[in-house]
C-alpha cells in the first residue's frame, strides 16, 4: 500500500491466479482502504493494459473529430433517459467542463456509436464487458469486507441493466477556470476510473485533496456507498483541469434502479445504530444526480447531492417552531357571493353549516383565509395591493388559501365536478376502455397504497397524448 495520504494500492492478482493467502491479504487492503479513503487503485485487475490504452487513444481520435462529425452521434430521439446514450456536452452555464460519449450496456441495444475512429466500438464494448466482470469481482471483495452472507451482493444487485460507462475529454483549463468536475460523490455501487497521464483527479481525504495520481495499467476504484451506512467511505472527489486536455473512462456499476435503496440491516437494526439514509428508489436518485450534471441549477447550493441524508436537528428544529407559531385569524375579506343562479358544490351543499351560505362565506367562518382576485381582474390597483398582501398573510400563515373571482368560471368548475361524478359511476369496463396508452410506464397504483382513490389523468390537450372517457357526453 502507498505510504502517507497517498490513494492506497491493491493487488487483485490473487483473486485471478486463486492463492488464498493473498486473496486474505488483499481483501484486508481492501477494506482498509474503503474505510479511509473510500478510493483505491487496482492493479493486475483483469482488464489488459494494452486495452485499457487503446481505448484512450480511439477516445482522443473520436473527441478530435470535427463537431459535425461527433454531432452525428447524437442520442436517439425521443430519448427520456436522464443521461441518453450518445455523445454530449456539458451546457455552457455549467461548472463542469467537458465533453463524453456515453453508453449502456451493449446487451440492451440501446447504444448509439461512432462510425469513426475504426475500431472505437469494439474497444468501448471490450472495456465494457471486462469492467463488468471487475465489477462483479469487486462486489464479492466488498462483500467479504462488509462481513456480509456469502453472495449477498450478488443477490441484491442482480440487474446489470443501469450500467453505464462514460468517454471523457476534459477541456484544457483556461483562466476563467479550471473544473472539470466539481466536487462531488458517485451514488452508484463502485466507480472504476482509466485515465491518460495528464492527471487532475483528487479525493477529499481529512480536510485535504489527494491527487489520484496516473499509474500506466492501474484502475481507480472509487465505492459509492450506502448500503453500509457509512462504514465503507464514498468519498468526495473533483477532477482539476490541466493546461492540456484529459481523457478518462468511468464505469459506472451500479445498483438496480427498481429497488429501495437503504442502508442493510447488517449495519442499522442489527447493531442498534439509527440508518444515516434514508430509503429511495435507486432510479430516482441516479437521475437527480445526474441532472445536477446536465441541467445543473444556477446556483451552486441548489445542487443536491445527498438527497438521501437523513434529516438531524435543523429539520426538527423548523417543526418546532412551526407547531410554537400561533395559527393567526383569516385575513379581513370581503364577501363573496357565487353569481347569481350559480351553485358551485350543489353535491356537497348538504355539508354547508347554513344551507343559504356559500362555500366562501363558509371559508370564512372556518379557518382558511380567502384571498378575492377580482382587483386582478378589473385592474383596480389599491385592491391589487390588498389581495397580493392578503397572498402573502395566507402564504405566512396557513400555505394554503381559497381563491374566489379567479376567473374560471363557476358553472365550468360544477359542470366539471358533475360530469366527473357521472364518469366515476359508470362500470368498472367502460371506465378500463380510458386506459393509458400501450407502452406508458406508469403503472396503476396497487392495492396496498394507503391512498384510496381513482382518477383520470390529463396533460395538456395540445400535446396530443391524452386519452378521454367518450361517455358522459360533454366530459371531454
Ligand atoms: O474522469 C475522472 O477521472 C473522474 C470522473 C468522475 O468522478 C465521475 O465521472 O463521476
Ligand atoms: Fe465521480
Amino acid at each position: 500500500m502507498a505510504a502517507g495520504g497517498a490513494i492506497p494500492m491493491v493487488d487483485l492478482a490473487p483473486f485471478l491466479t486463486g492463492d488464498e493467502a493473498g486473496i486474505a491479504h488483499a481483501t484486508e487492503a481492501v477494506r482498509e482502504a474503503c474505510q479511509t479513503h473510500g478510493f483505491f487503485r487496482a492493479v493486475n485487475h483483469g482488464v489488459p493494459a494494452e486495452l485499457l490504452a487503446r481505448a484512450l487513444e480511439l477516445s482522443a481520435a473520436f473527441f478530435a473529430l470535427p463537431q459535425e462529425e461527433k454531432a452525428k452521434v447524437r442520442p436517439a430521439a425521443g430519448s427520456k433517459a436522464a443521461l441518453p446514450a450518445g455523445y454530449g456536452q456539458q451546457p455552457a452555464h455549467a461548472a463542469d467542463k467537458s465533453e463524453y460519449l456515453v453508453m449502456y450496456d451493449p446487451k440492451l441495444g440501446s447504444n448509439v456509436y461512432p462510425a469513426k475512429p475504426p475500431g472505437f466500438r469494439s474497444a468501448v464494448e471490450e472495456c465494457f464487458a471486462k469492467l463488468t466482470e471487475l465489477g462483479l469481482l469487486v462486489q464479492e471483495i466488498l462483500n467479504e469486507c462488509m462481513g456480509l452472507p456469502p453472495g449477498f451482493l450478488r443477490g441484491y444487485n442482480d440487474d446489470r441493466s443501469f450500467d453505464l460507462m462514460t468517454a471523457k475529454r476534459y477541456f484544457p483549463a483556461t483562466p476563467e477556470g479550471n473544473v472539470g468536475i466539481s466536487e462531488h460523490e458517485d451514488g452508484n455501487c463502485i466507480t472504476f476510473i482509466f485515465q491518460d497521464g495528464v492527471g487532475g483527479l483528487e479525493v477529499l481525504k481529512d480536510g485535504h485533496w489527494i491527487p489520484a495520481e496516473p499509474v500506466d495499467g492501474s484502475i481507480v476504484v472509487n465505492i459509492g456507498d450506502v448500503l453500509s451506512n457509512d462504514k465503507m467511505k464514498s468519498a468526495t472527489h473533483r477532477l482539476v483541469r490541466k493546461t492540456v486536455a484529459r481523457y478518462s473512462f468511468s464505469f459506472f456499476f451500479s445498483l438496480p434502479g427498481d429497488k429501495w435503496v437503504e442502508p442493510l440491516p447488517e449495519f442499522t437494526a442489527k447493531i442498534g445504530e439509527a440508518p444515516r439514509y434514508r430509503r429511495f428508489l435507486y432510479k430516482e436518485y441516479r437521475e437527480l444526480l445526474v441532472r445536477n450534471k446536465t441541467h445543473p441549477p444556477a446556483r451552486p447550493e441548489d445542487i443536491v447531492r445527498k438527497l438521501t441524508v437523513l434529516p438531524t436537528g435543523a429539520p426538527r428544529a423548523r417543526q418546532v417552531l412551526q407547531a410554537a407559531t400561533p395559527v393567526l385569524a383569516p385575513v379581513e375579506t370581503p364577501r363573496h357571493r357565487a353569481p347569481p343562479g350559480v351553485d358551485v358544490n350543489r353535491r356537497r351543499r348538504a355539508q354547508l353549516p347554513d344551507k343559504d351560505m356559500t362555500w366562501g362565506e363558509a371559508a370564512e367562518e372556518g379557518s382558511l383565509p380567502v384571498v378575492d382576485l377580482a382587483p386582478f381582474l378589473t385592474g383596480d390597483g389599491g385592491g391589487i395591493a390588498r389581495a397580493t398582501e392578503a397572498v402573502l398573510e395566507a402564504s405566512r400563515t396557513h400555505g394554503f388559501f381559497r381563491l374566489v373571482n379567479h376567473g374560471v368560471p363557476a358553472e365550468l368548475l360544477a359542470r366539471a365536478l358533475e360530469l366527473s361524478a357521472a364518469f366515476f359511476d359508470l362500470p368498472e369496463e367502460t371506465k378500463a376502455k380510458v386506459r393509458p396508452a400501450t407502452g406508458t410506464k406508469t403503472p396503476l397504483p396497487p392495492a396496498h397504497t394507503a391512498d384510496k382513490n381513482e382518477y383520470l389523468v390529463a396533460f395538456d390537450p395540445t400535446l396530443g397524448f391524452n386519452v378521454y372517457p367518450t361517455e358522459p357526453a360533454g366530459f371531454r
